[in-house]
This record gives structure tokens, C-alpha cells and sequence, in this order.
């Protein structure tokens, strides 16, 4: 079994840590054969697979069906899920049973939440009965509406200032790791440095002791709008269309099935129907 210390010795090792997200069996399956450290059934799935506009919608059965998948796809990779929008503010008791269902229903190895502050007494009740607990600090997509859009967040010195600040108190009440999203690459140095836990970065620069991006990113399939932070090492979408395309054009020009496609009788058998009295 996998445990989250693995990633401390690769921070302490100067290793950088690779981390993904993956919604599904063969994205799953992909990721863990390509050999990255970490996945994340981010809650991103909500905009890159369900079509909503924001991660808001997600739900908990969401998280926990897409975790269920990726496990199939990937039982040998440490994998972290996202606590949706809601689902660790209203009270403890109900923080503590949606991870609950995260670890021991969906099969996740650590649960991610967004933000500090008053998220912070979760952070340690969680990790205090045994769950494990990455952070993500700087753009915290569910609070888009609050943010009020995909924005940089600390490039003041002020609004920097909190976020270390944010950042040191997420290690002291036992976070094993912190994912830091859309923040200047001097913000993401100090903060990797002033803690002992791995900064996994999005948008965050390479000074982190890690980096995630989204699956659908990577692979360039179904992004309209690409962040500045993105790099699609391939074009899996234009392959998509264009065998789609083709599929359509050859079944309405009938020239799809071909032989080779196709299943025959013998003649003789053909001969014999209604015992041969055709
Ligand atoms: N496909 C996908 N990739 C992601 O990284 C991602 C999601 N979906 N959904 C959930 C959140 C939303 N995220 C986003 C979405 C947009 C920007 C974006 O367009 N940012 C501007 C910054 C503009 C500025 O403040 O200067 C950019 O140009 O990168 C950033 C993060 C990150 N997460
Ligand atoms: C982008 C990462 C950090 C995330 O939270 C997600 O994919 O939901
Ligand atoms: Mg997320």
C-alpha cells in the first residue's frame, strides 16, 4: 500500500512529483501505465466530462462514482479526491462522513479540499481520525463566484502575505500536501521553501515540488478555452473528429461495413433454407 510519506521523501530528494488528474477507467489505465506519482479525481470532472460550466454542480455520488472507475483503471496509483462544492463547510460530522465515503466506499487514498481559514479545523479533524488531506491554496475554482472569475490570485503583497500565511497554517493542522493554483512563480518559491509538506503547482511555475494538470489539458481533448498555464502535448480531439467524420461519411456513402467487417453463411446452408424450397 501506498502511504502519502513517499511524497515527502521525494520533496526532501528534490524529486519532482507528477500529478494528474484522471476521471474514468482508461484514463485511469493511461495514467498509471505512463508512471505518474499521484492522481487526482478532481472535481474538474464537472466541466471537463459532465458539460457544467463550473465545478460547483459536482456532487458527492459524482466524486464517488468517478473515484470507483479510476480505481479499476489504476489500483496500483495513489489517488487523491476532491470533497466537492459544500461538502466539508456545513458541519463536521458531515466533512468527516464524505470522506469517509471517499476512503472506504470510492476507494481513494486521500481526500483534497479548497481553502483555509475555516477550513481549517477540518483539515485537522480529518487528519486526526486518520484521513489523509491535501490543501489547494490560490485559485480555488469553487469560489468562482466569490473570486469572481479564473483569476491570478497574489500578486499583491497583502494578498501574498495571507497566502503564506494560509499555506503555513494548512501544514500545522496536519495537511499532507498543497496543491497551489494561479499564483506568481516568487510567491510559489517562498511558500515551497518555507514548508516541509510537497507544493504541488498549477499555473504556479516550476519551483514547486510538483505539478498537476487536467487530463483532458494534457491530452488536448474537449478544451474550448486553454488556460496560459496548459501545455497540450498532443491533439487528441482533432483524431476524434476526424475518425468520427469519416464514420459518418463512409456508413451514408455505403462503403462501411466492408467485407472484412462482415459475417457470411455457407452456400450450401443458404441453399438448404426452408429446406431448400425457395
Ligand atoms: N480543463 C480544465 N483545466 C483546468 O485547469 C481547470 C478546469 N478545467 N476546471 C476547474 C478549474 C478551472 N481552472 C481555470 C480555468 C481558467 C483559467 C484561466 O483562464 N486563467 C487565466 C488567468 C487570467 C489572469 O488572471 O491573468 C489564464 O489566461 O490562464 C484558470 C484556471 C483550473 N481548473
Ligand atoms: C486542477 C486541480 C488542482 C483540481 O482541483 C481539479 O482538477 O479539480
Ligand atoms: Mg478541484
Amino acid at each position: 500500500m501506498k502511504t502519502t510519506k513517499i511524497f515527502h521523501t521525494m520533496k526532501e530528494n528534490k524529486e519532482a512529483i507528477a500529478m494528474m488528474t484522471a476521471y474514468d477507467y482508461p484514463s485511469a489505465k493511461l495514467t498509471e501505465e505512463a508512471g505518474i506519482d499521484m492522481i487526482l479525481v478532481g472535481d474538474s470532472v464537472g466541466m471537463t466530462v459532465l458539460g457544467y460550466d463550473s465545478t460547483v454542480p459536482v456532487t458527492m455520488d459524482d466524486m464517488v462514482l468517478h473515484t470507483k472507475a479510476v480505481r479499476r483503471g489504476a489500483p496500483d496509483t495513489f489517488t487523491v479526491t476532491d470533497l466537492p462544492f459544500m461538502a466539508y463547510h456545513i458541519s463536521e460530522q458531515e466533512t468527516m462522513k464524505h470522506a469517509a465515503r471517499l476512503l472506504q466506499e470510492a476507494g481513494a487514498q486521500a481526500v483534497k479540499l479548497e481553502g483555509a481559514g475555516d477550513v481549517i479545523p477540518q483539515i485537522s479533524r480529518l487528519t486526526g481520525a486518520g484521513v489523509p488531506v491535501m490543501a489547494h491554496l490560490g485559485l480555488t475554482p469553487q469560489s468562482v463566484g466569490v473570486l469572481g472569475g479564473y483569476k491570478v490570485q497574489g500578486k499583491g503583497r497583502k494578498e501574498a502575505e495571507q497566502l503564506i500565511l494560509d499555506a503555513k497554517a494548512i501544514e500545522e493542522a496536519g495537511a499532507f500536501s498543497l496543491v497551489l493554483e494561479c499564483v506568481p512563480k516568487q510567491l510559489t518559491a517562498i511558500i515551497s521553501k518555507e514548508l516541509s509538506i510537497p507544493v504541488i503547482g498549477i499555473g504556479a511555475g516550476k519551483e514547486a515540488d510538483g505539478q498537476v494538470l487536467v487530463y483532458h489539458d494534457v491530452i488536448g481533448y474537449g478544451s474550448e478555452h486553454l488556460p496560459k498555464f496548459v501545455k497540450p502535448y498532443a491533439n487528441v480531439q482533432e483524431t476524434i473528429s476526424r475518425a468520427i467524420s469519416q464514420y459518418v461519411t463512409e456508413v451514408k456513402e455505403v462503403r462501411f461495413p466492408e467485407d472484412r467487417h462482415t459475417f457470411t453463411m455457407k452456400e450450401e446452408e443458404l441453399n438448404h433454407l426452408y429446406g431448400g424450397k425457395t
